[in-house]
């Protein structure tokens, strides 16, 4: 099949590597010429693990391209995929005027039967509007369908060669077809449902994610109080087939570009039809508090928290992405760095991205994890990079002014810590943090 999709972000560019090494002719839009001028030249915008790989293979085997021409694009395809932005208003609503002006785009490039497939996730209702919308410039003939994506940012070339199901929402039953062959290779878990249904598969299934990282969190807080370990908790419920012991990692919280946005975008679109979602309220609540459980496990080792150095590892929202939008980091760098504190931050990855958006004289950016912890009075781990659990933990003791270490992510056990004077604070495992045998070192 010939395909165009436009936007070259995550989902546009792994669905786009992914359509054409199953054989497909695809050719990538973005309007941002930087951004396929890089991919033209075998360069890969975003740090995605496998996607470079299999992104230069189809490119040099002449099935994948990459232009800012969407009208050729859409002209020469027969299905047009929508993969662009669309993140929230201040009111938390998704913003839709990057998929209102690609549906205008491509109605005013269509020259004859077109597949529009919107892999964005947009509230329930938008791809009524982008049928109306392209109609309304267009008299060509074209189906829209609802095809939302599911990909991880980290494990996105994974995920959509090996997707657990793909769904397909449309009321055209000789587009569905189109669609069901076009995927068929993937998965034989191939759900068809109506339109709105399809979109709203998409919000609750990450609204019922981030209710799983928000329920364990909670579980984590009372854990730490009534003296038993959030991680054996998690590992008893998830051997019930009923609950699963997926994403019942406690922490400091969700972050990145979908379930911060997915969450609000769903309680708006409830709030639209009178519907109070009380229980998603609550989950972006704690999700929000629970990024400045960090802060109060400092504060309570240190009074005067304004004076000292903290060190940082880990920027990036999760491990094996430079992404660092509404990562925990930035809210809790910019918490500290208000109250005076200097920081040494390092990243393995995403550290000119974070600088982007975080800049100031009391944070110093370092180049290894070592270099940020040297001098440092306590180092917060705030994303799990492989590297961090391989750290010489004597090494790290010498070379730190205190031996504080808030582990954000539960990376580290206490057998590791055993014997290491440590003041080790983590998140849900009290016996940790108040065991006398680790000794800790007297604070300066
Ligand atoms: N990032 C993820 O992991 C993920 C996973 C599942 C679903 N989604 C959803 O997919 C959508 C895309 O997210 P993303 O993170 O891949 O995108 P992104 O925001 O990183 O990139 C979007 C790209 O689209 C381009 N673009 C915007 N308007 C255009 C136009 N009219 N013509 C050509 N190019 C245009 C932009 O220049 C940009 O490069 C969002 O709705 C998101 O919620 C994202
Ligand atoms: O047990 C867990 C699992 C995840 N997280 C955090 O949750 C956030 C999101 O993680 P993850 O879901 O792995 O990454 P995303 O790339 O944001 O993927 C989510 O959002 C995408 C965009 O909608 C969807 O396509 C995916 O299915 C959905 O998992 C990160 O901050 C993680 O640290 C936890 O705190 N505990």
């Amino acid at each position: 099949m010939r395909i165009a999709v436009i936007g070259t972000g995550y989902v546009g560019l792994v669905s786009g590597v992914c359509f054409s090494d199953l054989g497909n002719q695809v050719v990538c839009v973005d309007k941002d010429e930087r951004k396929v001028a890089m991919l033209r030249a075998g360069e890969v915008p975003i740090y995605e693990p496998g996607l470079k790989e299999v992104l230069v293979k189809n490119a040099e085997a002449g099935r994948l391209s990459f232009t800012t021409d969407l009208t050729e694009a859409v002209q020469q395809s027969e299905i047009i995929i929508l993969a662009v932005g669309t993140p929230s208003l201040p009111s938390g609503e998704a913003d839709l005027r990057y998929i209102e002006q690609a549906a205008r785009d491509v109605a005013l490039s269509i020259n004859e039967y077109k597949i529009i497939m919107t892999k964005s996730t947009v509230p329930v209702g938008t791809n009524h509007k982008i049928k109306q919308l392209v109609s309304d410039l267009s008299m060509k003939p074209f189906d829209v369908v609802s095809v939302p994506e599911f990909l991880r940012e980290g494990s996105a070339v994974k995920d959509t060669f090996n997707p657990d199901r793909i769904v397909i929402g449309t009321d055209d039953a000789t587009a569905a077809t189109k669609i069901i062959e076009l995927h068929q290779q993937l998965t034989d878990n191939i759900i068809v449902t109506d339109v709105r249904s399809a979109e709203m598969i998409k919000y609750a299934s990450n609204a019922f994610l981030a209710t799983k990282i928000s329920f364990i969190n909670e579980i984590a807080n009372i854990c730490e109080k009534v003296g038993a370990d959030v991680t054996k908790v998690a590992e008893g419920m998830g051997f019930d087939k009923r609950i699963g012991s997926s994403f019942l990692k406690a922490g400091i919280g969700y972050g990145g570009s979908c379930f911060p946005k997915d969450t609000q975008a769903l309680i708006q679109i409830a709030g639209n039809v009178d519907y109070d979602f009380k229980l998603l309220k609550s989950v972006v609540d704690v999700n929000r508090d629970q990024r400045y459980s960090v802060i109060h496990k400092l504060e309570a080792i240190y009074p005067d928290l304004a004076t000292r150095k903290v060190a940082v590892w880990g920027l990036a929202f999760k491990p094996n992405t430079d992404d660092i939008r509404d990562a925990p980091a930035i809210e809790i760098i910019q918490e500290l760095v208000a109250r005076g504190v200097k920081i040494n931050a390092y990243d393995p990855i995403a550290t000119d991205n974070f600088r982007k958006v975080v800049e100031h004289e009391n944070i110093t950016w370092c180049e290894g994890a070592m270099e940020a912890a040297a001098g440092a009075d306590a180092l917060c781990l705030l994303t799990e990079w492989p590297e961090f659990e391989k750290t010489d933990l004597s090494a790290l003791r010498a070379t730190m002014n205190n031996a504080v270490l808030i582990d954000g992510r539960n990376v580290f056990s206490e057998e590791e810590l055993r014997d290491k004077s440590f003041i080790y604070r983590s998140i849900g495992r009290p016996n940790m943090n108040t065991h006398n045998d680790l000794s800790p070192l007297p604070i300066t």
